[in-house]
This record gives C-alpha cells, sequence and structure tokens, in this order.
C-alpha cells in the first residue's frame, strides 16, 4: 500500500526492475531475460484486478525474448534498452492523461444539461499520485478548471483506506481547485442537492462489452447517478482496458485485511470479534456508464471492442 493507483503501480514496477537490474552483472542475456521475466511475474501477482501492470509485463517479456535472440544486442545494451523503454512509459502515461483530460472535459460539458461550469463528482484516486502524472478521471477535473469550466468537484472519502480524503484531496487543495469532501454514504444526498452535471471515476479494469472493475463504491455511485440522470464516465487509458475478458464476471476482485475496516490508523473502531468483509475493488456493469474516456477518444461501452481493437488494429 505504498504505491496507489492502477497507473502509477504498473510504473513504479517497472522502474523500480529498472533500477535493480541496472547496476548488476549478469552473465548471461538468457539469465537477464529470466529475471525480468521471474520479476514481472510477481509484480503482476501484485494487483490481481488491475491489468495495467499485466500489460506493462508482457510488453517487456516479449522485449526481452526479442533482445535475447538478437544477436546484436549484448547485456549491457539490453538492460539499456529495458530502461529506455520503461522510461518511454512513464512520458507516455502522462501525455496520455493529457489527452484523457482534454477528451473528457469535453465530454461532460456536451453531456450537462446547461452551459457553463459544471460540479462533478470523482471517487478514489486518479489524479498524479495514481498515474505517473496530471491523473486520468482527476485529469478530467484538472482540464475543466483549465478551461475555467469547473465550478466545483466533490471527492469522496473513499472507505476503508481513505484515498479520497488523503490522497485525492490533498491535490485538489494542492491546485487550489474550488473542492468538498463528502463522505461515501452522502453520495445520493449529494446528487439529488448539489446539482451535480456528471461523476467522473478511474478503472482498475475495463472488461471488453465496457463492464468496469474500480474501487470499492463505484458501483453504488453509477447507480445513484442513473437514478438521478447523471451521467457517468469511466477515465482509463488504453492500458487499463483488457479486451480479452468478454464482461466484468471475469475480474478477479482483490480482498483486503479486515485492519483497514475495523481501524483507523492505530485505533481501533470496530466492536472485536466482529466479522469483516473488504473487497478493495467492485464491477460497475456498462448499462450505468454513459462513456469510456481514453486518450484515443469517448467511446461507448457497447462499441469499446470493436472501436479499439480498430485503433489497435487487432
Ligand atoms: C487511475 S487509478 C484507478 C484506480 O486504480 C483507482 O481509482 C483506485 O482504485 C486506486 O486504489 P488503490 O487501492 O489506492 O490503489
Amino acid at each position: 500500500m505504498q504505491v496507489r493507483g492502477a497507473p502509477a503501480i504498473a510504473i513504479v514496477g517497472c522502474l523500480s526492475l529498472a533500477v535493480e537490474i541496472f547496476p548488476e552483472t549478469y552473465e548471461s542475456k538468457k539469465t537477464l531475460r529470466q529475471e525480468i521475466e521471474g520479476k514481472l511475474n510477481y509484480l503482476v501477482s501484485a494487483r490481481p484486478t488491475a491489468v495495467n501492470m499485466k500489460i506493462a509485463a508482457d510488453e517487456l517479456i516479449s522485449l526481452a525474448n526479442e533482445l535475447t535472440k538478437d544477436e546484436s544486442v549484448n547485456v549491457e545494451e539490453m538492460k539499456q534498452k529495458f530502461l529506455d523503454i520503461t522510461e518511454a512509459m512513464l512520458q507516455k502515461d502522462i501525455s496520455d492523461n493529457k489527452a484523457i483530460g482534454a477528451n473528457g472535459a469535453k465530454a461532460v460539458l456536451e453531456s450537462a444539461a446547461k452551459d457553463g461550469p459544471v460540479r462533478v463528482l470523482t471517487h478514489c484516486n486518479t489524479g498524479s499520485l495514481a498515474t505517473a502524472g496530471y491523473g486520468t478521471a482527476l485529469g478530467v477535473v484538472r482540464k475543466l478548471h483549465e478551461l475555467k469550466k469547473l465550478e466545483h468537484v466533490y471527492c469522496t472519502e473513499t472507505r476503508p483506506y481513505n484515498q479520497g480524503a488523503r490522497l485525492t484531496a490533498y491535490e485538489l487543495v494542492h491546485d487550489k481547485l474550488p473542492a468538498t469532501l463528502v463522505l461515501d454514504s452522502m453520495v445520493a444526498a449529494l446528487l439529488r442537492a448539489k446539482n451535480v452535471a456528471a461523476v467522473v471515476v478511474g478503472a482498475d479494469r475495463v472488461a471488453a462489452n465496457g463492464d468496469t472493475a474500480n474501487k470499492i463504491g463505484t458501483y453504488q455511485i453509477a447507480v445513484v447517478a442513473k437514478h438521478h440522470g447523471v451521467p457517468f464516465f469511466v477515465a482509463a487509458p488504453l492500458t487499463s482496458i483488457d479486451l480479452q475478458i468478454p464482461s466484468g464476471d471475469h475480474i478477479i476482485i482483490e480482498e483486503r485485511p479486515d485492519r483497514e475496516m475495523t481501524h483507523v490508523g492505530e485505533h481501533r473502531i470496530a466492536a472485536p470479534g466482529i466479522n469483516c468483509w473488504n473487497p478493495a475493488f467492485d464491477v460497475t456493469p456498462a448499462s450505468l456508464i454513459t462513456g469510456i474516456i481514453t486518450e484515443r477518444g469517448v467511446f461507448k461501452p457497447q462499441q469499446l471492442k470493436e472501436e479499439i481493437s480498430a485503433l489497435l488494429d487487432l
């Protein structure tokens, strides 16, 4: 729980492996390849719900395989290429997030019932602390602010680990955005009372049919948004989209320790002896999602598979 957010976990995982292998001496490219593959597979297991680390690992393992076969490359050059590719991932994530911000701000403004600055709600942490920089859903919020079209952003506390209160709120205060923290249990009341134009959240994994796994609580916000007729957007880079799985039923939901629920810091708040259930993520059905905002455009969940496959030439 030291690095938060699926894109940041993937990038920090790959960069830390690059830092680890760089000063080491390997007797052959084969030994280096085995080291890379073993460590990457271990890193993938750290976040089973998200797909970003898996996509990054697959890319780096096939690179390692190609370089092992390429007789014109020596061990030192192989290490350097590994480092170059991971650094490029870092840069690409930032530029992808900027594009998500621009596409998302446009989509939110187009979907809003009124012209002019809008109020939005976001959940969990999707900003610079959850990505390589700028953010996905928080990138959309940042872009609305840059365009002077953000009247207000509400962020949820995001129990039990409080990423919203701790990380998103920190970024919003840091950037001096007009923002208010609400508890997760206040979302229905908020949508009824505060004229929120749209909900924008991040994603850990988007299935081919648009079903989306994200931080626990996302699903109930989507249900409440539907009830109030508020558009519900998912903002995610293509590295969060998993066309290999047909629906959200195939997404593994990570469960975290009871202690996250029973304690706040060192202080126990739950009655000793009570059982806990602590899934860290939930799956929002595609039918509740207005649009999936990516760096390559905004897609209706039903069109996701076809349009992304065409874009990636699959
Ligand atoms: C752009 S980050 C998308 C998700 O990973 C994010 O919303 C989230 O669930 C973060 O949770 P965390 O458990 O703190 O890593």
